[in-house]
């Protein structure tokens, strides 16, 4: 059917004057072309107001499509359970830059591993000098716990036959490391920057610590091209012009302690070698952490002059994290780079409230629990033993429903230092009675152990979600990078499946 056009008048009337707006921008009758060309003028001002607003929605748009597109993996577990040393792994291959800018300032914290642990072995020889052999005293775990060192030094020390050569050498090695033992108390306190420092148990930090440190990397954070954790997620966080301060102020600390370590390495060595020392190891009332015997056993090349950490030292140095570190890379697969977000927290019982809030969003989980911790309790409870501590942890994680879609992965971790421990003949039946007569090896133990996770993960699965589980030693470089390389493509394969499905 052919219909005849409108005429043009007829049309114009009728739109034009049904429309609110087109009358609104109706030139005014009787416009001189000065006041037209003020008009135009200003249209033309609000339309270009109007495209930046567009143009801002659109990029906001954008950036919120991306940020949901970005990977978050949240690392949880209790404290020196190694979340930390699994982010510095990330670290190494997904920004090895930035720990190049780090490397230095994680001398301090090499030092404050050795001076720490150095006073640890005065206090527990205190306790129980040149002893005989004693099968009660077997029964007394002496980590940490003053107050059962207190009661020991009652026991043994009075009843002792008078000093001998051995307790006169280590009263004269104590001697000698009094200006080490001086400078722990200063470490700590740098470290923390100037937070109240603990007399025992861990010394807590918070993300953004290496600044306080480096006096260079203050100056690259100053320039803002700074990698690494994310300082705005820290509310204590110094402020830059400060950061420069503390390095300017105490870089010479380091350096005083640095001259210090140099001169008195040889003692150190003496009394990590003492018998008296040795004997107490064995025995087991004398109990370091790994890190403690990795760096007196590298005593002499770490109190070098002109020490600089490498990177099995990083991997080793132990500080514990406070609230919430947030790591941010760029991680590719065939050819698709994607932002990945790495939460490190901190995983202290105090320090867990701080995790919910990254529960909600987060793309995936690994779960760490050291299974060398079977003969530990908790530093904040000292009745839990810590495989306790981590199942009951395990089982919150996995039944909490804001974490039901996140890929879920189990590092079994410090599988070496387990080896270690039953090498050394110490007795899991002895910490975990439910283990009663099983073999006390490797396999069966960490069979043992894995079993129970995951009826714990099967327990609370009602998503029917995979559990990924790895036997992990997060020191070992090239171990663990595998690792991460499987967990990537994992990841990226659920990924890409739900980019799919957008
Ligand atoms: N030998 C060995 N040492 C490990 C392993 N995993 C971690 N460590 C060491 O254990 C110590 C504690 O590890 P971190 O990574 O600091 O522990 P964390 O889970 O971050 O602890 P918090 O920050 O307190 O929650 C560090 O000195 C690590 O070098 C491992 O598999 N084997
Ligand atoms: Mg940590």
């Amino acid at each position: 059917m052919i219909s005849a056009p409108r005429p043009p008048s007829v049309r114009s009337i009728g739109t034009d004057y049904g429309d609110p707006i087109t009358a609104v921008l109706r030139p005014p009758v009787g416009e001189t072309e000065n006041e037209r060309q003020l008009r135009l003028q200003r249209e033309a001002e609000a339309k270009r107001i109007s495209d930046a607003i567009d143009e801002e929605l659109r990029a906001e748009e954008k950036r919120y499509r991306k940020r949901k597109e970005d990977v978050r993996l949240l690392l949880l577990g209790q404290a020196e359970s190694g979340k930390s040393t699994l982010q510095k792994q990330f670290q190494l291959m997904y920004n090895p830059t930035s720990l190049e800018e780090e490397r230095l300032s994680w001398r301090p914290v090499v030092y404050y591993n050795i001076a720490r642990p150095v006073r640890r072995i005065f206090e527990v020889v205190d306790a129980y000098g040149e002893f005989e052999d004693d099968d009660d005293a077997m029964q007394v775990d002496t980590n940490d716990d003053s107050m059962d060192l207190d009661m020991k030094r009652d026991s043994t020390i009075s009843g002792s036959q008078g000093s001998s050569t051995a307790e006169k050498r280590l009263a004269t090695l104590r001697y000698r490391l009094g200006p080490l033992l001086a400078a722990e108390a200063s470490l700590a306190e740098r470290l923390s920057g100037g937070q109240p420092t603990p007399t025992k148990g861990n010394l807590f930090v918070r993300s953004g610590w290496q600044a306080r440190s480096l006096l260079g990397k203050a100056r690259l954070r100053e320039r803002g091209n700074l990698t690494g954790p994310r300082a705005s997620m820290e509310s204590g966080t110094p402020r830059r012009s400060e950061d420069s301060t503390i390095a300017i102020e105490k870089d010479k600390l380091i350096e005083d302690v640095a001259k210090i370590l140099h001169a008195c390495s040889d003692d150190i060595k003496e009394l990590w070698e003492h018998p008296v020392v040795q004997r107490l190891r064995e025995k087991r009332r004398l109990r370091l952490e790994e890190w403690a015997e990795f760096f007196l056993d590298n005593i002499s090349r770490v109190s070098e002059s002109g020490f600089v950490p490498t990177t099995d030292d990083i991997l080793h140095a132990r500080i514990q994290t406070m609230g919430v570190a947030e790591h941010i890379f760029d991680v590719s697969l065939h050819g698709r780079t994607v932002t990945w977000h790495l939460y490190d927290v901190g995983g202290a019982r105090g320090q867990r409230h701080t995790w919910a809030p990254y529960f909600d969003d987060a793309s995936a989980i690994i779960f760490m629990a050291p299974v060398s911790a079977f003969d530990q309790y908790l530093e904040e409870d000292p009745r839990t033993n810590r495989i306790d501590d981590s199942l009951q942890l395990f089982t919150q994680i996995c039944s909490n429903k804001l974490l039901k879609n996140a890929h879920l992965v189990l590092f079994l971790n410090k599988t070496d230092v387990l080896r270690a421990k039953l090498a050394r003949g110490v007795q899991v039946k002895k910490y975990i009675t439910s283990y009663g007569e099983r073999p006390n090896e490797f396999d069966s133990v960490v069979g043992y152990f894995r079993a129970h996770f995951t009826q714990v993960h099967k327990r609370n699965n009602e998503n029917m979600r995979v559990l990924y589980t790895h036997l992990t030693n997060v020191v070992d470089k090239t171990a663990t990078q595998r690792i991460i390389t499987d967990i990537r493509d994992s990841i990226f394969r659920v990924y890409l499946k739900d980019a799919a499905l957008v």
